[in-house]
């Protein structure tokens, strides 16, 4: 039993920060293990514009821990009005990393999101012509549709046109939680890859809602039947380059989630890789976290791997039950509970 494990540092490829006095948890965090994060523009307001996602950027530096050299990758949010201009001025800005489609009304913070994909048809053929990434959240919002479909629906109406549509584009299916995606990226070309969270690694719908309502597992795309992350372990586990890690991360104060109308999102960057390293042990897969969690999304990204290392020991600790949030609390997914694996603090 491996009770040790080297990797070079990884990177997570998307991460909600959020905002002001949030970010002194949310980047310290983040920072402790990982070298660069794709920063996921969803603030109210969005992140329209290359000024708004440099002001946003230097937020996030001031915030870091002192000594650290960790890397926000800026994201800008795609809306009706995003203009190819805004993408060429995003991409000359040299810290705008991706563009973001949330479709309106899909999940947290995406009002202004696009209403109809083929609005913004000019804007992805100048990321096409770029080399921008385009990130998906890839869920239908129609009233009428199933919540457990909705990710399902979205590839048979639009990720499979939009992919037809843009053979070039660099396309990642944000934090897939199906089946359905999992074969659908396999099928797609080299540009489409495609984050998995920990948390859809590690839990499947019943953990959410078996014994009572669990709102600290609610999250967007919803946890799906058990064959569904049964099909994500196996993704994940694959070493197939397609598949990277990206948390989601997304906080909410603790009495915004224990709600009678809670918010969608679970905050697990306090322990990303720690889960991570759960959901691969179970599959007895852990020589395949590094290339998973470190290789695959640089590799998609067209960036450099990093070149220092952290190390992962087997060794049980308690989460804690709540860390601070702005002038809130947040409770972390797994408060209280114990976790089985630590980083070094020290890091080669
Ligand atoms: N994943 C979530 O449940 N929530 C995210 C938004 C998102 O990634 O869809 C958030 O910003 O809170
Ligand atoms: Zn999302
Ligand atoms: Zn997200």
């Amino acid at each position: 039993m491996t009770d040790r494990l080297t990797l070079l540092r990884p990177d997570d490829w998307h991460i909600h920060l959020r905002d002001g006095a949030a970010l002194s948890q949310t980047v310290a965090d983040v920072a402790r293990t990982f070298g660069r994060a794709i920063v996921m523009p969803n603030l109210v307001p969005p992140v329209r514009n290359a000024a708004e996602a440099s002001a946003y950027r230097q937020r996030i530096l001031d915030a870091r821990p002192a000594g650290s050299r960790f890397e926000p990758l800026m994201v800008l949010y795609l809306t009706d009005s995003t203009t190819p201009e805004d993408i060429h001025a995003a991409k000359s800005s040299g810290l705008v990393y991706a563009a973001k489609l949330y479709p309106a009304g899909a999940t947290t913070n995406s009002a202004s999101g696009v209403t109809s994909i083929d609005k913004v048809y000019p804007v992805l053929e100048t990321m096409s012509e770029l080399g921008v990434p385009l990130l998906i959240h890839g869920e239908v919002t129609r009233p009428e549709i199933d919540v457990f479909d909705r990710e399902k629906v979205f590839i048979d109406e639009h990720m499979s046109r939009v992919v037809t549509r843009f053979p070039d584009l660099k396309i990642v299916f944000e934090h897939i939680t199906t089946h359905d995606a999992v074969q659908f990226v396999e099928a797609a070309g080299t540009n489409v890859g495609a984050t998995i969270t920990a948390h859809h690694l590690l839990y499947n719908r019943n953990h959410m809602l078996v014994g009572g309502i669990r709102p600290h597992f609610y999250c967007l795309p919803i946890l799906k039947r058990n064959v569904h992350q049964e099909a994500l372990l196996d993704a994940a586990t694959s070493a197939n380059p397609k598949f990277f890690l990206g948390t989601d991360s997304a906080p909410h104060a603790q009495h915004a989630k224990e709600a009678a109308c809670g918010c969608a999102g679970c905050y697990t960057a306090y322990a990303a890789i720690e889960l991570y390293a759960e959901a691969f042990e179970q599959r007895n897969a852990l020589d395949k976290l590094e290339a998973f969690a470190s290789h695959h999304g640089a590799d998609f990204y067209g960036l450099p791997r990093n070149d220092d290392h952290i190390t992962l020991v087997r060794k049980e600790w308690t989460a804690p039950t709540t860390l601070p949030f702005g002038e809130h609390s947040l409770t972390p997914l797994r408060a209280g509970e114990t976790l089985r694996w630590h980083v070094l603090e020290e890091n080669a």
